[in-house]
């Protein structure tokens, strides 16, 4: 297999490089991403000098650059390269509609053109909207993205849904919920609020801080994805999801006392424009007919990823600063 990791040097992307290039070194993995702020090669440095991995710094909605990499032979393509912070959607739409829709566009025609074998476009159970206090997200739950960025991947969804429709590429789509673990950019709740509680800062929570959201494991959710790769069905849907329910106020409550912090930090500040209520998904799809059985309970997943940010405090204030383009081409030399 040569599979083209787009987005390989974000969050969900790199760790599931790493978890595939241990299982199957067998295949040839291309990492194409384009370095935004939230890409980080340095959690890939334990396999970059691998003969099987190849990293391409690059944009996917670059026409011309995308198809100069299918035409050195490309097989299977697992789509992870997307804007993907709400707040940031809020402030500024465009480049989510360009990278999330045009990317994703751009991606399956060549796919098409190349006849790849297999698609697996990485997408969100935001984009099926909000819960009220009962329900599940199901498979087959209307699409009602509120974000501009659930929007553009609901956007990129339909799409990877009508290019199977239309032309019978041989797709899938996995729809996860909220993620957590080691190496997440710390803009997103968890490490965030981590890493502001070690710098003894407030915890900005939104609205009244009982917005629910279900957390799955990084590592969980990279194993989801290879079952879907090795065993889903074309022009399928799979929802993943950890069938942990909590509320934002329980998280950080919970980080608080981990740290042994005091929770006069929590700071209750204005709510998201069109804070989505609650998220859970129903996984029994992918549970019944692919096997999958998440492996972390949240408690010891929650644990051992507040003890990676203590032990990580060097990683993430790097980050954080914006330093660490610079670090890392003194450390590893130029991208
Ligand atoms: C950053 C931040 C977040 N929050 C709240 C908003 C949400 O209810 C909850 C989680 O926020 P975020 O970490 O931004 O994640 P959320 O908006 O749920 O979206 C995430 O989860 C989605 C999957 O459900 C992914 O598709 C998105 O890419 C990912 O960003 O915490 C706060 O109360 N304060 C904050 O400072």
């Amino acid at each position: 297999m040569r599979l083209l990791v787009t987005g390989g040097a974000g969050f969900i992307g790199s760790n599931f490089i790493r978890y595939m290039i241990g299982k199957y070194p067998q295949y040839d993995f291309i990492n194409l991403d384009a370095l935004t702020y939230a890409g980080n090669l340095e959690n890939l440095q334990v396999i970059e000098k691998h003969q099987n991995y190849q990293f391409i710094k690059g944009d996917i909605a670059d026409v011309e650059f995308v198809e100069e990499i299918f035409q050195k032979g490309i097989d299977t393509v697992v789509n992870f390269a997307a804007e993907s912070h709400v707040d940031r959607s809020i402030h500024d739409p465009a480049i989510f509609t360009r990278t999330n829709i045009l990317g994703s566009q751009v991606l399956l025609d060549a796919s098409k053109k190349y006849g790849v074998e297999k698609f697996v476009q990485v997408s969100t159970d935001e984009v099926y909207g909000s819960l009220g206090e009962e329900g599940l997200f199901h498979e087959t739950t209307p699409l009602s993205p509120n974000s501009p960025y659930s929007a553009s991947k609901a956007g990129a969804d339909l799409l990877v849904r009508a290019y199977y429709e239309t032309y019978r590429l041989p797709v899938m789509i996995t729809r996860c919920s909220n993620n957590y673990g080691p190496h997440q950019f710390p803009e997103k709740l968890i490490p965030l609020m981590i890493s502001r509680a070690l710098a003894n800062q407030p915890l900005p929570i939104y609205g009244d801080g009982l917005n629910i959201r279900d957390w799955l494991h990084v590592e969980d959710h990279c194993q989801a994805i290879d079952l879907v790769l090795h065993k889903g069905k074309s022009g399928e849907v799979y929802n993943v999801g950890g069938n942990n329910e909590l509320t934002n106020i329980e998280i950080v409550k919970g980080i608080l006392k981990h740290l042994g912090k005091s929770e006069t930090l929590i700071d209750y500040v204005q709510d998201r424009l069109g804070h989505d209520r609650r998220y859970a998904i129903d996984a029994t799809k992918i549970k019944q007919e692919l096997g999958w059985q998440p492996k972390y309970t949240f408690e010891d997943g929650l644990k051992e990823t507040i003890d990676w940010y203590v032990e990580n405090e060097d990683w993430w204030k790097r980050i954080i600063s914006g330093e660490y383009q610079e670090y890392y081409e003194k450390q590893y030399g130029k991208i």
